[in-house]
């Protein structure tokens, strides 16, 4: 498993990149990751005044462990050549790239990164949030040399499907299977949506522990107060990391012995449950020290 996949993603903040408030505040917030956001939460005022509060914030080197992000404009508004020179200026760990619905969407952006001189480590990151990206999220997961995680817009999503925001997310299931598919495929990370719903913990953890059960790497989130309950889903929990050890013993001693397959507390064990067991204790590793 490359670093770019076991890094843990458990929660990624959204932040507005105007809001300096916010940009300093994440400094102390237990998230994984973080996206600053030159896109929906900015007015197109505040765009260019957002883009260099960003790239310093990214530049700055003040977020510790916290992966640093930018999210620009989308391919073919005003803001978006300018905001990918700023973005591959600063060298954050990625630039999240909204509304990539091709192949060539990708490649065209990784050019332009390239263009303006962005240092190896940054990553691309790109957003599925159209019918097309749902239909085409195989090629778009496949493409370019720098992207390494998918995230899902399912605000975008509802919208152009016509779609209502329901409990167990029913209207959204096909285009978050779709692109996780695709993600797994191509060996890459796939990030939940967001829950907008601020004010409603019960439903934002149920939907974080949905997104664990799919597969989601992590979840993309819009406010602190999330921060803490989605690290606790999708971190591995005490009796997980109890069991993949139990299992990784039990198929060392049975392979050992001349044996292929094993039983654990009376279930069928294979290699691939020690290969699951083996990802549950990497992420369980590379998450110690974390809150
Ligand atoms: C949703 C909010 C507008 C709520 O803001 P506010 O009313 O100010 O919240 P609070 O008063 O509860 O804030 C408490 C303190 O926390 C700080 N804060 C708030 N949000 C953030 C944040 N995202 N990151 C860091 N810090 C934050 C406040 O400054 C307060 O600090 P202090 O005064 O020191 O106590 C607001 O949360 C917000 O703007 N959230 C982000 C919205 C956003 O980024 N939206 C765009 C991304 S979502 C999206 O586009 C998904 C995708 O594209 C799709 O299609 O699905
Ligand atoms: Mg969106």
């Amino acid at each position: 498993m490359s670093d770019a996949i076991l890094r843990p993603r458990r929660s990624v903040l959204y932040m507005p990149g105007a809001n300096e408030r916010a940009l300093e505040k994440a400094k102390s917030l237990p998230a994984d990751a973080l996206i600053l956001d030159l896109e929906d939460a900015v007015a197109p005022e505040a765009k260019a005044e957002a883009r260099m509060r960003v790239a310093a914030a990214a530049a700055s080197g003040e977020y510790g462990y916290r992966e640093v992000t930018i999210r620009v404009n989308g391919p073919g508004t005003e803001w978006h050549a300018d905001d990918l020179r700023a973005a591959a200026e600063a060298g954050p760990d990625a630039v999240v790239v909204p509304k990539v619905d091709s192949a060539q969407t990708v490649r065209d952006v990784e050019r332009a990164l390239e263009a303006a001189g962005a240092p190896d480590h940054t990553a691309v990151w790109a957003m599925v949030e159209t019918p097309r990206a749902m239909l085409d999220a195989r090629a778009v997961a496949a493409a370019g040399e720098r992207l390494t995680v998918l995230v899902m817009g399912t605000n975008d999503l509802a919208k152009e499907l016509h779609a209502e925001h329901v409990p167990g997310r029913a209207p959204l299931l096909t285009g978050l299977s779709l692109a996780l598919l695709a993600a797994r495929e191509s060996g890459k990370v796939i990030l939940d949506g967001v829950y907008n719903d601020v004010k409603n913990p019960e439903g934002f953890e149920a939907e974080c522990v949905q997104g664990r059960q799919f597969g989601f790497d992590g979840k993309t989130l819009i406010h602190p107060s999330q921060v803490e309950p989605c690290n606790r889903v999708f971190a591995p929990s005490t009796e997980q990391i109890a069991r993949s050890r139990k299992i990784i013993d039990a198929f060392d001693e049975a392979t050992r012995e001349g044996r292929g397959v094993v039983t654990v507390d009376g279930r069928l064990i294979e290699n691939l449950h020690v290969e699951d067991a083996r990802r549950i204790l990497a992420l369980a590793e590379a998450l110690a020290g974390r809150a």
